[in-house]
């Protein structure tokens, strides 16, 4: 597995306002938002193009066109929504899958509640999106699903990730072709399962307490 952090002023500015937590729902959705459109600069760097011909208007020249099959953007609900519309305003070709997860907050087991995507993902590239990679239990399983589908190329762009979720992550899949970018390693997780410092609960704070 390789892990980016994305090491940029902006970035660092914008998680900084994205912690705080004065910081409002609708300016949380937003910084989320613009986070993920730095974030994904970062974590398509490897996507596979084609070469194409094409005319100026000056002269004949080559460029390059994203390769088909196109890239699959996968956001797992319910925080991963917030992310979906900064990724496909870079790659607007994508195709979108849903996973939904949840964690037991007891127990920190992550579970499936919804799955939308193609049954074969033989030769695509995935990018998967969940703003906190915390146990790692959540992306794991989300990953496994992806790679038994036939995924060949999966990057996980993530906020924020605890050295204890990277570390699950290499552990659970080692030998695949698993990329994590993210803004910040931040200290550990707490009793919880918090990350901290963090930013509390990613979902809550886009979408409000669910219950
Ligand atoms: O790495 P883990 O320990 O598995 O935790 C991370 C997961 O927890 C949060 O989701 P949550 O279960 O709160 O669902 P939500 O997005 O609907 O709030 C978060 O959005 C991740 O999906
Ligand atoms: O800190 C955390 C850990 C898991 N899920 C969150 O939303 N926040
Ligand atoms: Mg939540």
């Amino acid at each position: 597995m390789r892990l980016h952090v994305v090491d940029h002023p902006l970035v660092a500015h914008k998680l900084t306002t994205l912690r705080d937590q004065r910081t409002d729902s609708a300016t949380f959705r937003r910084l989320a938002d613009e986070l993920v459109t730095l974030l994904a600069y970062e974590a398509t760097r490897d996507v596979r193009t084609e070469q194409v011909d094409i005319n100026t208007p000056v002269a004949q020249t080559t460029g390059v066109k994203l390769s088909h099959p196109r890239p699959l953007v996968v956001p797992i609900l319910r925080a991963g929504l917030g992310m979906l519309d900064g990724m496909v305003r870079l790659l607007p070709t994508a195709e979108v899958g849903f996973l939904g997860m949840i964690r037991n907050e007891e127990t920190l087991q992550a579970s499936t509640y919804a799955t939308r995507m193609p049954e074969d993902l033989s030769g695509r590239q995935v990018y998967v999106l969940d703003p906190m990679l915390a146990t790692g239990g959540t992306l794991v399983a989300s990953i496994q699903e992806l790679i038994k589908r036939g995924a060949d190329d999966v990057t996980a762009v993530v906020l924020l990730a605890a050295p204890e979720g990277v570390e699950l992550m290499e552990r659970e899949l080692a030998g695949t072709p698993v990329t994590v970018v993210t803004a910040s390693v931040d200290e550990r997780l707490d009793e919880q399962g918090y990350i901290v410092p963090g930013l509390g609960d990613a979902g809550d704070r886009m979408y409000g307490a669910a219950e």
